[in-house]
């Protein structure tokens, strides 16, 4: 096991060169928020644009608009009960399952659609979907982010064997095309083809609903601009990123909100762009 430390920052964080514009910092697409769970969506996506995407659509339940345009006029919409299958090849990075409920229908869909080229981040309900369904999982570069209970429910391992690495290194051989995961819990653990990293920042001033939404976000935001190193020190970046910024608001706060880690992001990460 690897300590993660503020150094994979300087690595993956990157000053714009003049010569770019919106396309060059990546499309995504979100999928989830349903009617009931529409804050997870906005907190995906606020989470996106703050650390830098290029463009984001959040294919949401139509009731979900006014609220997402009005948090973040950024963001372009589009009904999830639409043919997403245009939507979802045009965009570089798939965020799906923050608040998506029991859609398991939009969960095949996109799985069927998305490309080996396309990196694909399956967080919350979508994990637990395809849990339930014995889903296949899709074809692209795989992030899966779990929460302890979804990766009992995905792997089978209970949450009180999970310290074991042999265990969910087991699990995570059984896939064909081998995920990173990032196993969200209090020190997170991140499993990918060059080992396994732990988190060792981060603190219970983060157990607020909607800080997964937000990682992904940031996972999102991060796999979409940044091409210059390995997927996984992206993901490893993303993850620090988010507890890094928690731990500076803990200097002077009770509780970091989701959505106050997002309003970070911009000042956070100009600090490592070199
Ligand atoms: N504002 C919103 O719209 C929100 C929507 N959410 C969405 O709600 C859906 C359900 O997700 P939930 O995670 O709430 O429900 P789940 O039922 O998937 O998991 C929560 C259960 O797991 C247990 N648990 C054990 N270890 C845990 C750990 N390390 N971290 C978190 N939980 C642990 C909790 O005690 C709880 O009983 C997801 O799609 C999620 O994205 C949540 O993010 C909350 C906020
Ligand atoms: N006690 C804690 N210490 C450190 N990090 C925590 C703690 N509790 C929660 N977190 C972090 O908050 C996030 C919670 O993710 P998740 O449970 O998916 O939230 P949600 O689905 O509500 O958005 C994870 O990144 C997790 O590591
Ligand atoms: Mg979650």
């Amino acid at each position: 096991m690897t300590l993660l430390t503020e150094q994979i920052l300087y690595k993956v964080i990157k000053k714009r060169p003049n010569q770019s514009h919106k396309g060059t910092y990546g499309r995504i697409l979100i999928i989830g928020g349903t009617q009931q769970f529409g804050g997870a969506v906005i907190m995906n996506a606020i989470a996106a644009v703050h650390s830098g995407a290029g463009l984001v659509t959040v294919a949401t339940d139509a009731a979900n608009f006014t609220a997402i345009h009005s948090h973040l006029p950024e963001a372009m919409v589009v009904d999830f009960n639409d043919d997403l299958t245009p939507y979802i090849q045009t965009n570089d990075v798939i965020l799906i399952g923050s608040g998506l409920g029991d859609r398991v229908d939009l969960v095949q869909t996109t799985f069927s659609a998305v490309s080996e080229k396309q990196v694909i981040i399956i967080d919350g309900s979508a994990l637990t979907l395809s849990a339930e369904h014995h889903l296949t999982w899709p074809k692209g570069k795989l992030i899966l982010t779990p929460h302890q209970m979804e990766w009992q429910r995905i792997s089978g391992i209970a949450i009180a064997q999970q310290p074991s690495d042999a265990l969910n290194l087991m699990a995570r051989d059984k896939f064909i095309k081998k995920p990173v995961i990032v196993l969200k819990q209090f020190h997170t653990q991140i499993y990918t083809d060059n080992g396994i990293y732990e988190l060792s920042i981060g603190g219970p001033y983060q157990a607020t609903g909607g800080m997964g939404d937000t990682l992904a976000g940031i996972i999102a935001g991060f796999t979409a601009q940044f091409n210059v190193t390995t997927l996984s020190d992206t993901v490893l970046a993303a993850v620090y990123t988010h507890s890094a910024i928690a731990d500076e608001l803990a200097k002077t706060q009770y509780v970091t909100l989701p959505t106050q880690i997002s309003q970070a992001l911009p000042i956070f990460m100009k600090k490592y762009a070199n």
